[in-house]
């Protein structure tokens, strides 16, 4: 085993901000000239990103959040830092995809008996990544504390014993009891997976730090770990790549702005890819309204946008039984724009098969004919980055994660070109249009002029350069309030 020095995060709950700690970290150790690299054992998302695999010229899928962190590093992203990802796509069971290609599928209970052999694969990549670095930066998922999952582990104390890397602890105070969390998470741990913690952080605080220094001193009196610091809210968070669909349920919160171009996007049950909204998220000028389950479509909406899914048809579906279908047809009739991003694409055409049951239980179903297309679900997944362009010449930079097919008449108008190849269907009268292109919204003209099809002037914003912005300034936040000298001493005790 290599001896690379390594520092891992481990969270009292999940959604307690690791990623973006880590991602803050990454960029803040790079910037001391260190070959800084991420990992995460494993990661449960739908909203997956491509990286290469090393030793060939394939691509495979990684969490978005280590693609996001590998950014910070400015490295390019392989498969090894997210050697695991789970994608759900049933109420059950999530799709495996074992350094970045698919392994299989299976229910909670199944995926159990299968981690002990998934910790092989999990260290070779540990050691793939810590080969040209200097410092990896390691990201638990959920909680330790979880201990009926700990038999077999390969998320948390499982891997950081097997890899024998020092963790430090991290609370949320913002969801409350942070006390308690971190004490609790001492108490319920046996001393085998204790001994690797060597401290704690606090996250999300908001307000006068000083005023929480009789919690921290309790936190040490009860466990012995010394704190490494109180990290403030972080603004930057909020600017960068969403992973989690915790976060969606924060955004379904949001109102629309008066006088604001308004996007409306369907809380499909298995959403996927989401982040490809996050340039619209933040976009002066634009509001993005996330509608849950059991809601109307908004009526004053400009766009409204089917994003991806990891099981079309289910969510199809799905999407039925709320009544979205007929809010779409209502939005469409009275002349308003409609775009779908991958499933949603699918969705929009006249039928989608799915002869092997590779998405899916459901083998057929009728599409909401909006397209004159129809997709067919192969048991390959097409994992690439794209350089395309739209037929006006705009420069997309995406990429594709999709099992499906989809051709019909629409396609001979397409939305982009790759290498002179179409891609994307839009509606004889133009106002729908579909793609497997993922992230398109990134590309700054193509999505000036989008948003200008619906009345927006933008400004010509560059998106790219927020999410750097918002990398250093929480980058800047943590240098200010963690004790990161010692957190880089703690690593090379390893
Ligand atoms: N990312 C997606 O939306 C994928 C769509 C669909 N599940 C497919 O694999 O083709």
């Amino acid at each position: 085993m290599s001896r690379t020095p390594a520092l891992m995060l481990q969270g009292t709950g999940s959604d307690v901000g690791k990623s973006v700690l880590v991602a803050g970290l990454c960029r803040l150790f790079a910037d001391q000239g260190l070959r800084v690299r991420p990992f995460k054992p494993q990661n449960m998302s739908n909203n997956a990103a491509v990286a290469a695999i090393p030793g060939s010229d394939e691509w495979g899928e990684i969490g978005r959040a280590q693609w996001l962190q590998a950014l910070a590093c400015r490295v390019p992203p392989t498969v090894h830092m997210n050697p695991v990802l789970l994608k759900p796509q049933s109420e059950t069971g999530s799709q495996i995809v074992v350094q970045g290609r698919v392994a299989g599928a299976a229910r909670g209970r199944d995926y159990q008996r299968l981690k002990p052999a998934l910790l092989a694969r999990v260290l070779e990549s540990f050691e793939h990544v810590c080969a040209d670095a200097d410092l990896v930066i390691v990201e638990g998922a959920g909680s330790p504390a979880e201990i009926n999952l700990r038999a077999g582990d390969i998320a948390n104390m499982g891997f950081a014993t097997a890899a024998r890397v020092p963790v430090l602890l991290v609370g949320d105070i913002d969801r409350g009891g942070v006390i308690a969390s971190l004490v609790g998470t001492h108490a319920i741990l046996p001393p085998e997976d204790r001994a690797p913690i060597a401290g704690f952080l606090v996250n999300k605080f908001r307000g006068d730090v000083s005023l929480f220094d009789e919690g921290l001193a309790a936190v040490t009196r009860f466990t012995g770990w010394p704190s490494f610091g109180v990290v403030p809210w972080l603004a930057g968070a909020a600017r960068l790549p969403a992973e989690d669909s915790v976060a969606l349920e924060r955004l379904s919160r949001q109102p629309a702005r008066a006088g604001d171009v308004v996007v409306a996007v369907p809380r499909l049950e298995r959403i996927a890819n989401f982040d490809d909204l996050d340039p619209l998220l933040h976009h002066p000028g634009v509001t993005v309204v996330f509608v849950a389950p059991g809601e109307r479509l908004p009526e004053r909406a400009d766009l409204v946008l089917i994003p991806g899914s990891k099981s079309t048809i289910a969510d199809l579906l799905a999407l039925r039984r709320n009544g979205w279908d007929r809010d779409l047809a209502a939005h469409h009739a009275r002349g308003g724009r409609v775009l779908g991003l991958c499933g949603g694409y699918q969705m929009l055409g006249r039928r989608i098969r799915d002869p092997e049951g590779a998405d899916g239980e459901i083998r057929e179903a009728e599409g909401l004919g909006l397209l004159d297309v129809e997709t067919v679900m192969a048991g390959e997944k097409t994992v690439r980055p794209v350089a395309a362009r739209s037929p006006e010449g705009d420069p997309i930079e995406a990429y594709e994660i999709h099992m499906g097919a989809t051709d019909g008449p629409d396609r001979a108008r397409p939305l982009a070109l790759i290498d002179g190849r179409p891609e994307g269907a839009t509606s004889a009268d133009g106002s729908v249009a579909g793609t497997y292109l993922h992230g398109l919204f990134t590309a700054d003209r193509w999505r000036a002029h989008f948003l200008a099809n619906l009345g927006l002037t933008d400004a010509g914003s560059r998106y790219g350069d927020g999410v750097e912005a918002a990398l250093d300034e929480i980058a800047a936040d943590l240098a200010r309030t963690l004790d990161t000298p010692a957190m880089l001493r703690l690593a090379r005790t390893r």
